[in-house]
């Protein structure tokens, strides 16, 4: 089925990426934001986030008179078969998800909605919204539906055009196919089901995510202590399918947009119907404590002292692949390397142009090398591929002190021993 118009509302990752690819699969979509500017660099075919393909698809969809984008959404929903909510929900005060951007959307459409429109969210909220929402649009003749998004950053529309499942959930069936029917060429596994299930399905999710990273973390650490090898270990686990090989690296502690938030959001809801989540309050602390535990194996390898230490940082982005520094451990680690008064000169291949969000104690410079110049330790925080082929020979030379702390075990200890550098990882042995 082909929707006669389809409007996104919040043209971020989120949005941006489902119009494009709404647009890609054949359907009529505006995209609407509050950002006047950026609205018009986007009707221009102009993309600022780094997501591979997300442009090209943005300019065809332009060009096939598919995709537009406009400033407010009451105009554009006018005569709207399906309006998806992609705006941001972030943490609240107290650790909710603060929906004052959902609410103010719908509070903006709410009597301009087309009869027999469906109102989607889209944007990660918590279990009850959907009702709320229901409660707040108060139209008989429009359905609120719960349809999540899974993508992650740096592979938006990957993800988005290869999801490993579709879940679409609403208190009205009809509503719910009409929504799970434009995904229908992905030909992903679907799941229907009721609006507040599928707002679950997203937290329970993103949680686990965070759960297994933390476990893996931990267990890293142990095998510090033990003298067992991560990187065997997690092998050893993955192979079995009920684990699986996929999201068990260990770094310096999961971050980004979402994962932070969710967690807090979802504990929080715990709370609210008096359910203590114990497993869920350790995932988080533990996310803290790695962080912590990256800025000591730091100072170990300064040796013991960070106050006056000159610290080259080898990525900044909460992941690599993207320019995002929203809730990035590296820049929380490297907060916490500057409150003990190191210096800090950071490196970073997505920020290139630039970064408004730094702390005012990093210098970002333009290569690696200059990082690397004139420092007691060189830290990889990020695990961009391009860090893997540095010159490692010229890395030693402009080092003061000879040691790379890898904190996503991302780099070939060998090959840094053979330039003379000592290599810290996460859960191996030290080399050299
Ligand atoms: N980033 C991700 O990888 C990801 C993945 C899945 C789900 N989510 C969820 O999707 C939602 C959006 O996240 P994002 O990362 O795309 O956010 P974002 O910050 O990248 O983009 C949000 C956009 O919404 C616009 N906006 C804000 N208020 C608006 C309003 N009242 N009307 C119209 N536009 C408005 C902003 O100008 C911005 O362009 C969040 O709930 C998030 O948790 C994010
Ligand atoms: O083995 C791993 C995998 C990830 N990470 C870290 O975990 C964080 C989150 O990574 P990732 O999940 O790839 O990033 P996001 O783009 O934030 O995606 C998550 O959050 C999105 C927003 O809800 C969801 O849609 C995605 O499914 C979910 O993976 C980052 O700091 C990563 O460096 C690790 O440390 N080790």
């Amino acid at each position: 089925m082909f929707a006669r118009r389809i409007v996104v509302v919040g043209t971020g990752y989120v949005g941006l990426t489902t119009g494009a690819c709404l647009a890609s699969l054949g359907h009529r979509v505006v995209c609407s934001d509050v950002n006047a500017e950026k609205v018009a660099e986007l009707s221009r075919g102009e993309v600022r986030i780094h997501e591979p393909g997300l442009a090209e698809l943005v300019q065809e969809g332009i060009a096939a008179g598919r995709l537009e984008f406009v400033v407010g959404s009451a105009d554009a929903v006018a005569d709207a078969e399906v309006v998806f909510l992609c705006v941001p929900t972030p943490m609240g005060s107290g650790g909710g998800a603060d929906l004052a951007a959902v609410e103010s959307v719908a509070r903006e459409v709410r009597e301009v909605l087309p009869s027999g429109c469906v109102l989607v969210t889209k944007s990660t909220v918590p279990v009850g919204t959907a009702a709320r929402l229901r409660e707040l649009v108060d139209r008989p003749d429009v359905a609120v539906v719960s349809n999540p998004e899974f993508l992650r950053e740096g592979s938006a529309v990957h993800d988005f055009l290869n999801p490993d499942r579709i879940v679409v959930g609403s208190d009205t069936q009809d509503a719910a196919e009409r929504v799970a029917a434009l995904y229908a060429r992905l030909g992903a596994p679907t799941v229907l089901t009721d609006a507040a299930s599928a707002e679950m399905v997203k937290y329970a999710a993103n949680c686990f995510l965070a759960t297994k990273l933390s476990y893996v973390n931990a267990i890293a650490e142990l095998c510090e202590r033990l003298g067992a090898d991560i990187a065997d270990v997690t092998e050893g686990m993955g192979y079995d399918r009920r684990i699986g090989q996929a999201f068990l690296q260990p770094g310096p502690g999961w971050g980004g947009s979402c994962l932070p938030k969710d967690t807090a959001a979802l504990l929080r809801v715990a709370e609210a119907v008096d359910f203590d989540f114990p497993l869920l309050q350790a995932t988080i602390s533990a996310n803290a404590r790695q962080r912590e535990r990256m800025v000591a194996k730091v100072e170990q390898a300064c040796g013991g002292v960070l106050d006056g230490a000159r610290i080259g940082l080898l990525g900044l982005t909460f992941k690599a692949g993207t320019d995002d520094l929203r809730d990035s451990p590296a820049v929380e680690v490297a907060r916490l390397l500057a409150a003990r008064g190191a210096e800090l000169v950071a490196f970073d291949p997505g920020l290139r142009g630039g970064a408004a969000a730094l702390p005012p104690e990093v210098t970002l410079v333009d290569d690696p090398y200059q990082a690397a110049k004139g420092a007691a330790a060189l830290v990889l925080l990020t695990e961009w591929q391009e860090f893997r082929t540095l010159d490692w020979n010229r890395v030693a030379q402009e080092l003061d002190g000879p040691v790379v702390v890898d904190t996503r075990n991302h780099l070939d200890p060998d090959v840094l021993r053979r330039a003379g550098l000592r290599w810290r990882g996460v859960g191996r042995t030290p080399v050299g």
